[in-house]
């Protein structure tokens, strides 16, 4: 029989977000998983708000689902303004914070339904994490919040809560080292990926991916939105990113791990070729795909002009994939991770490879990032996180890198029996288009990272010996 919970609740009125608004301004832009960065915010409108604890009491706890409404571009008046992302926030309201919450503060309210109390990211707090674990747990329906979990999965009472550290896309809470629960910031109507894929190989039986246990989500105007996926915390596990750093500042060599993470990646890549249909690109798809990659990089050479002078050399990538095509090669595509690096590879203390985080890039289009795609969109993407980590250490360790890519490439054949360096004009456009992306994501986020991605962008453009 369900337990599951159903509980009308008052919804806050739009007074709350007029409230909000000021401190909503200041504080987004500074969050890491806030996507639109530099242009200035014109204003809010609420989605959805869901009173989970109500305001009468110590700890008030909303659910907001916002709508940021920016410029187009910096310069531009309010009157440009365009409604845009829209942000999932969840917001404590109390008299006063106590230090240890300090750096979640958002800011003092001076008028509305909260005047006089202080707003913060509730997600720091033990309490409403609590709220969001036990609705899971006893399946509830709240407002338009629907919490639900696997049935033959039980969730413990009495785990302690504490938010992640990681410098993250969205925002994570670890309950007692059982449970990692994954709040989806920037959210979207329709399918998501991060729960349909795990879900996905869950049901193969692929050992390489956390299943998952519980998620929440939003039904809005018919349209249903994923906010957040509960699944198993893999206590004591490192990730790719870190494991490489640490062999690399030892001058150790990283093998046999890489090898490992071709075979998982490839575990993964043929569970869900069982789990989900697959395609074979002929020339209309291929002129898509090819049509992509050449609109990304004239898109990414008009907002980073270091990227202008190998333009050229990066076209011809993507013309011998056209080319090949022409021919009339075809491949098969699947759906994939769509974002694969080594950060989104964790290593369990018993030497288990997993694979985490499956939204894909999250600034494409959801429909874009469920296409299937070539198998060579991912390995790319691991082939790509090994040239970073070696270029992340100084002094570097020569051939590392090399040594890594072939031995990645080895394990994924080891399960496949296709060597991906078979196809060296796909992978090739793969990485191309990867590096292209990259040099974005740097430009935006992180500009001292630059260099990195260039220089592969370097070693891309330059003419291929045939
Ligand atoms: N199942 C898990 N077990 C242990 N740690 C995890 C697990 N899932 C995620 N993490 C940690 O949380 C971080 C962020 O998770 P991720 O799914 O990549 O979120 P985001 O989309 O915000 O980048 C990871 O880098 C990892 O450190
Ligand atoms: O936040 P996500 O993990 O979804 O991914 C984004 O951020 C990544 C950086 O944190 C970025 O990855 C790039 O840097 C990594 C090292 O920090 C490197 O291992 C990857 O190969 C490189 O692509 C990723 O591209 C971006 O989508």
């Amino acid at each position: 029989m369900s337990d599951a919970v159903t509980r009308p609740v008052p919804t806050p009125s739009p007074a709350l977000l007029a409230s909000l608004d000021p401190l909503l301004r200041e504080w987004l832009p500074r969050q890491r998983w806030f996507a639109g960065k530099g242009r200035p915010i014109a204003g809010f409108s609420l989605v959805a708000a869901t009173e989970l604890l109500p305001a009468g009491g110590k700890l008030g706890l909303y659910h907001l689902l916002v709508r940021v409404h920016q410029q187009l571009t910096p310069g531009h008046g309010a009157a440009s303004a365009v409604p845009g992302d829209c942000y999932q926030l969840l917001i404590g309201a109390r008299e006063a914070l106590p230090p240890r919450l300090a750096p979640a503060l958002i800011g003092h309210v001076t008028d509305g339904p909260l005047a006089g109390r202080t707003v913060y990211e509730a997600l720091y707090d033990a309490r409403p994490a609590d709220v969001l674990l036990e609705a899971l747990r006893t399946r509830a329906s709240i407002g338009a919040l629907r919490f639900d979990r696997d049935e033959g999965e039980d969730i413990r009472t009495g785990l302690v809560p504490r938010v992640g550290t990681a410098e993250q896309s969205n925002s994570s809470v670890v309950y007692g080292d059982t449970f990692i629960l994954k709040l989806l910031r920037r959210v979207v109507p329709g399918v998501n990926p991060d729960l349909e894929l795990p879900l996905a190989l869950a049901r193969e039986g692929c050992p390489r991916v956390p299943p998952p246990t519980g998620w929440l989500s939003a039904e809005l105007a018919g349209e249903s939105y994923v906010l957040g996926v509960l699944q198993p915390y893999l206590q004591g596990a490192a990730d790719g990113w870190e494991l490489a750093l640490r062999e690399l500042a030892k001058g150790e060599d990283f093998g046999a791990e890489a090898r490992a993470l071709g075979r998982a990646t490839a575990e993964v890549h043929t569970a869900l070729a069982r789990a989900l249909p697959t395609v074979t690109l002929g020339p209309p798809q291929l002129d898509v795909l090819v049509g992509g990659m050449t609109e990304r990089l004239e898109a990414a050479v008009r907002a980073v002009p270091a990227l202008r002078p190998y333009a050229p050399g990066l076209r011809s990538v993507f013309t011998a994939l056209a080319d090949l095509a022409a021919e009339g090669c075809t491949w098969t595509a699947q759906r994939i991770h769509g974002d694969l690096h080594l950060g989104q590879c964790l290593r369990s203390p018993s030497g288990q490879w997993w694979l985490i985080d499956f939204e894909g890039e999250p600034a494409r289009p959801l429909a874009e990032r469920r296409m299937p795609q070539p198998v060579a969109r991912d390995i790319a993407g691991m082939l790509r996180s090994f040239d970073y980590a070696a270029h992340s250490v100084k002094p570097g360790v020569p051939g590392w890198a090399d040594t890594c890519r072939a031995a990645y490439c080895s394990g994924y054949a080891e399960v496949t029996g296709r060597d991906p360096r078979t196809d060296p004009v796909l992978l090739r456009a793969h990485e191309t288009d990867k590096a292209v992306y990259e040099v974005v994501y740097e430009a935006r986020h992180r500009p001292d990272w630059l260099p990195v991605p260039l220089s592969a962008v370097r070693r891309l453009a330059a003419p291929q010996l045939t």
